[in-house]
């Protein structure tokens, strides 16, 4: 059984077909890119799974279990985090803040206790702290702790956004352009922690991304979109020489 399975997923906004009779699979373990050009359907991919979007036809599978069944804010509590193509962070609160935010779905007291700080809130809180700081050591972040998001770098809040998702100790951890408006160094640096992440973490991740260094670089299999149906799917070496996915990208011409 795959950790994720899409199978004929259609989604459409009006005449515009998003997603079209969309199938793939993530398998646990690996790292899986998908591509495409604008508007190809590749965030609306990532939307269908989040729950943010409801298909118009298909099935959507976690680890065996329909998410369909699930609303948006239930899909972290099984173990699916994301990060966002513009940053979503709280910029009024620190990095060390936001982090703990991530540890959201693994709280397990309730308000009164937490007024009261019982003993089982402070074990619980020193429980989500140390979850934290080794998310902070892992990104590099120790600098940066106990700034405000909003006077960070641009590059630093995309970090400290993929240690948000990592907080949560995901199973399956979905990238949305994770090299976007990074310099080469920075994009350099994402291309480890991607690896690490599942080398070192064991997490699956699903990534959407347009740089195709870093595609190649960090993926097993690459699933490539155009008009929201796939058009290749295979190593990343193998769909970037395909006919079909250069035509998409360059036009008809280019073949
Ligand atoms: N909320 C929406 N309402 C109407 N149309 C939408 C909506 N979201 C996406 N679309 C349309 O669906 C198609 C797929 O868009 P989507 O954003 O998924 O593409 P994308 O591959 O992520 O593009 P990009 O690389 O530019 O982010 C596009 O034609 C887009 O205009």
């Amino acid at each position: 059984m795959s950790l994720l399975e899409i199978n004929n997923a259609t989604l459409k906004f009006g005449g515009v077909v998003a997603v079209n009779d969309l199938s793939f699979s993530v398998e646990e373990g690996e790292v899986y890119a998908i591509v495409g050009p604008n508007g190809a359907g590749k965030s609306t991919v990532f939307n269908l799974i989040s729950r943010f979007y409801e298909p118009f036809s298909g099935q959507i599978a976690f680890d065996g279990q329909n998410l369909l069944d699930r609303r948006a804010d239930a899909v972290a509590d099984l173990g699916i985090a994301r990060t966002f193509q513009n940053i979503e962070l709280f910029d009024h609160a620190t990095v060390l803040q936001n982090l703990l935010v991530g540890r959201h779905r693994h709280r397990r007291t309730n308000m009164i206790e937490e007024m009261l700080f019982t003993p089982r809130v402070r074990r619980e809180e020193h429980k989500h702290r140390e979850a934290v700081e080794r998310v902070i050591d892992f990104l590099d972040l120790q600098p940066y702790r106990n700034k405000m998001i909003a006077g960070l770098p641009y590059g630093v809040r995309k970090v400290v956004e993929l240690g948000r998702a990592l907080s949560s100790d995901p199973r399956l951890l979905l990238l949305d352009e994770p090299a976007s408006g990074l310099s080469v160094e920075e994009t350099q640096d994402m291309r480890w922690w991607i690896d690490d992440i599942r080398k070192q973490m064991g997490i699956t991740v699903l990534m959407v991304e347009h740089d195709m260094g870093l595609v190649s670089g960090v993926s097993d299999r690459v699933l490539a979109l155009a008009d929201g149906a796939k058009l290749a799917e295979g190593a990343p070496a193998e769909v970037q020489s395909d006919p079909a996915v250069i035509a998409a990208y360059l036009g008809t011409g280019a073949v």
